[in-house]
């Protein structure tokens, strides 16, 4: 390995912690790390990982392909029973396609858990195996042109037939044709999908359906189902997301997935879960792995890049006539980065959180307890919306932070942009999703009203909240967390007495809500930053033995509320619960805060713990040899293959020289 830079080592010298240490942390464990550090290093030590064509340089017909052969060599090695442990599938996915999205990602993150928990025991018997043996390759094919949000609205039927104990699945108008599924267009030989089941006449809702869309043979497409790819996007290039129109298609009874409801032979529809929305249960579990892996990970690579790279680069003066110093030394630099490296952090610990609150609920549901699927949505709801905007903000703020070298494909931050940015849209649009959260507010707020206790995490909104502020200098987590609580009550509740108001003046509910949803959004956001200071007070609450990580955290944890609040001042001052000095104070203590952290910045983003090949950067790479390798990379371009371009001899020559050489 090359020497490193030694403006890095410099800084990694400084450093006042023990990085591995806080990756022990951020992994849940020094057994986790071990584990993914060996499941990264056998995978990076393979050339049909490392190896293959430069993305960068690829066409995106190539790009699809090259991730094709390396879903062949993930399937191949899954195989073996070598990712028998869904963490180490996990690491190595995400070695295999460094901020990309596997052709087969969906059939990995929903339609297998679809299969899993959907299924009566019979058909996960039947289906299950298959699937997890790469015998059959399956998409979640929900989404149509006219409709994803409205999931009512969906317009693919599957009409039962008595007679023969078969569905027909139909597309009958154009904006029914299912559209977006990852791996549909051309991977995909299977799908899960969701279709309004009718019944004599009747329209029972979206119910999920097992549907075979190719030949197991040959890949054909199956009589009656045409399907295809939708064309390039924003990213997310490298998967076939895809459309799907059905003419009248038949499968069997067998192929609704009963674990839910089930369709006896006569037509006879026995609805067996509780809840109505239990056929939604795929959209939870990958909301709430989403704060995690998609946010946070995005998140923790632009931060890990623009915190190296700003160390590297040296522009300007900071002493008149003195050397240029690292970019990162100056304060406004300092502002750039530094909250958002603390964001990440406080996202982290939610992620955590969700993820590990995910099984625990869905433990119980499974056993019949749905008492807690309520919380379970708002929240994974609420932080998927809250963690995708900060992380997309987030990175584009890393972005602008590395000049113009930071607008290269070299960079890594394009790649990392756009595909951590679509987390907003899929598995539900943010705004949507904060809604969903906010009808979760507006019910445990008239529970407060009426002097009930609400639990989990709306306790707050029935406890008495304090009138003043009491945050000091010392940034004490409790009284910032109060502050926090402050701040989302008063605003859930001014939301939910202006609905109130609206309809004691003769709105109907439904308008009521319409003309309050801007608040309510922005009270379910600051319930979701509230939530977030709270875990990271948990955090640093439960893991006080190691001190110079704690301070270190708590000194992150700190800036990440104070910026929070200069961020949105109006709403902590304007009902007078903060003064203007404690926000003058919390103003500077952000600045403070700042130059405390930056001595530990490289060490903080070497934590993340990023081979260099998944950060995908030149900028970001661990030995801080940028320069070197801009120009290689330069050189590497396909543009410069050749002296002069065949471009030249088609359009230049012949308008500069009268003739042409071709
Ligand atoms: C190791 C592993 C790593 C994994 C690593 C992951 C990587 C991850 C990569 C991902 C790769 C790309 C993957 C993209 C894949 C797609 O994008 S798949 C398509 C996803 N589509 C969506 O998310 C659609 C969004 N829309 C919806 O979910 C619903 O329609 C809405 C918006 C929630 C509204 O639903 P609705 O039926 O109109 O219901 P609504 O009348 O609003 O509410 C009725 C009641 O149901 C409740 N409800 C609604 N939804 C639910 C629910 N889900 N549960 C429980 N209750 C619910 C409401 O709270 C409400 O309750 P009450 O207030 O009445 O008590
Ligand atoms: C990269 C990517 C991958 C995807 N993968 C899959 C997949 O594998 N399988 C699949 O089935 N789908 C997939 N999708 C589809 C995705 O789930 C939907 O696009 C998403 O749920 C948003 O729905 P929509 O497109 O209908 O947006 P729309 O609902 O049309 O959103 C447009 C605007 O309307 C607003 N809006 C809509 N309804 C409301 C409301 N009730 N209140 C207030 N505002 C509202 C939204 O906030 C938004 O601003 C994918 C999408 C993308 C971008």
């Amino acid at each position: 390995m090359a020497a490193v830079n030694p403006d890095l080592q410099s800084e990694r010298d400084g450093a006042t912690f023990d990085t591995n240490k806080l990756t022990f942390l951020l992994d849940g464990g020094e057994g986790m790390t071990e584990r993914r550090r060996e499941v990264e290093a056998e995978a990076l030590a393979d050339p049909e990982v490392t190896g293959g064509p430069h993305y960068h340089f690829m066409s995106r017909p190539e790009q699809y392909s090259d991730a094709v052969r390396k879903a062949v060599h993930y399937m191949k090695q899954a195989k073996t029973g070598k990712f028998d442990n869904p963490a180490d599938a996990h690491w190595y996915r995400n070695t295999l396609w460094p901020n990309e999205m596997a052709p087969i990602g969906l059939h990995t993150t929903m339609f297998l858990p679809t299969l899993e928990n959907n299924s009566s025991p019979e058909q996960k018997e039947k289906w299950a195996p298959l699937a997890k043996d790469f015998k059959i390759i399956g998409t979640y094919s929900q989404t149509e042109m006219g409709h994803g949000t409205n999931l009512k609205a969906l317009e693919t039927t599957a009409t039962y037939e008595p007679e023969l104990e078969q569905f027909i699945l139909h597309s009958p108008t154009l904006s029914s044709i299912k559209w977006w599924p990852g791996g549909l267009g051309k991977t995909s030989n299977f799908a899960v999908v969701m279709a309004s089941m009718i019944i004599k006449g009747k329209n029972y809702g979206m119910h999920p359906f097992i549907v075979q869309l190719r030949s197991l043979e040959d890949h054909t497409v199956i009589t009656g189902i045409e399907v295809g790819d939708i064309g390039p996007k924003f990213g997310f290039n490298t998967i076939d997301n895809g459309y799907l129109k059905f003419d009248h298609v038949r499968i069997p009874r067998e192929n609704l997935l009963m674990k839910n409801a089930v369709v006896e032979p006569d037509g006879t529809y026995v609805r067996i879960a509780k809840n109505e929305k239990a056929a939604y249960s795929t959209m939870i579990f990958v909301r709430a792995m989403i704060v995690l892996e998609v946010a946070t990970r995005g998140l923790a690579q632009a931060c890990t890049i623009a915190v190296r790279y700003s160390c590297v680069r040296r522009q300007s003066e900071l002493v008149p006539g003195g050397p240029e110093p690292k970019v990162l030394d100056f304060q406004t630099q300092q502002y750039k980065l530094l909250p958002v490296l603390a964001s990440c952090y406080a996202y982290w610990f939610s992620g955590l959180f969700i993820r590990m609150t995910y099984f625990q609920i869905n433990y119980e549901i499974q056993q019949g307890n749905i008492d807690l699927l309520p919380e379970l949505h708002a929240v994974s709801s609420g932080l998927k919306a809250f963690t995708s905007y900060g992380s997309m903000a987030g990175i584009e703020q890393c972005r602008l932070a590395c000049g113009g070298h930071g607008f290269s494909q070299a960079s890594g931050l394009p790649k990392i942009y756009t595909t951590m940015t679509a987390g907003c849209t899929y598995e539900g649009e943010n705004s949507v999703l904060y809604l969903q959260m906010a009808r979760y507010l507006m019910k445990s707020f008239l529970q407060a009203e009426k002097g009930e206790t609400t639990t989990n995490s709306v306790a707050y909104l029935s406890k008495k909240n304090l009138d003043k502020c009491v945050l000091g200098a010392t940034l004490s987590p409790d009284t910032i967390i109060a502050a926090y609580e402050h701040r989302a009550a008063r605003l859930v509740r001014k939301a939910g007495l202006r609905v109130n108001a609206l309809e004691a003046a003769g709105k109907p509910y439904h308008e009521a809500w319409n003309l309050t949803s801007v608040q309510f959004t922005k009270a379910a956001e600051a319930h979701c930053h509230y939530f977030v200071v709270l875990k990271f007070a948990d955090t640093l609450e439960e893991m006080e033995d190691e001190a110079e990580i704690h301070n270190v955290l708590l000194q992150l944890f700190q800036l990440y509320a104070c910026y929070g609040i200069t961020n949105y001042a109006a709403d902590f001052t304007e009902d007078g619960f903060m003064s203007q000095e404690q926000l003058d104070m919390v103003r500077l203590r952000v600045l403070d805060l700042m130059a405390d952290i930056r001595p530990n910045a490289v060490a903080l983003v070497d934590s993340f713990d990023y081979p260099d090949h998944i950060l995908g950067s030149v900028l970001g790479r661990y030995d801080g040899n940028v320069y070197e390798n801009l120009y290689k990379w330069a050189k590497d371009s396909p543009l410069n293959k050749t002296e002069v371009h065949d471009s030249y001899y088609k359009y230049l020559q012949p308008m500069i020289t009268g003739k042409s050489n071709l």
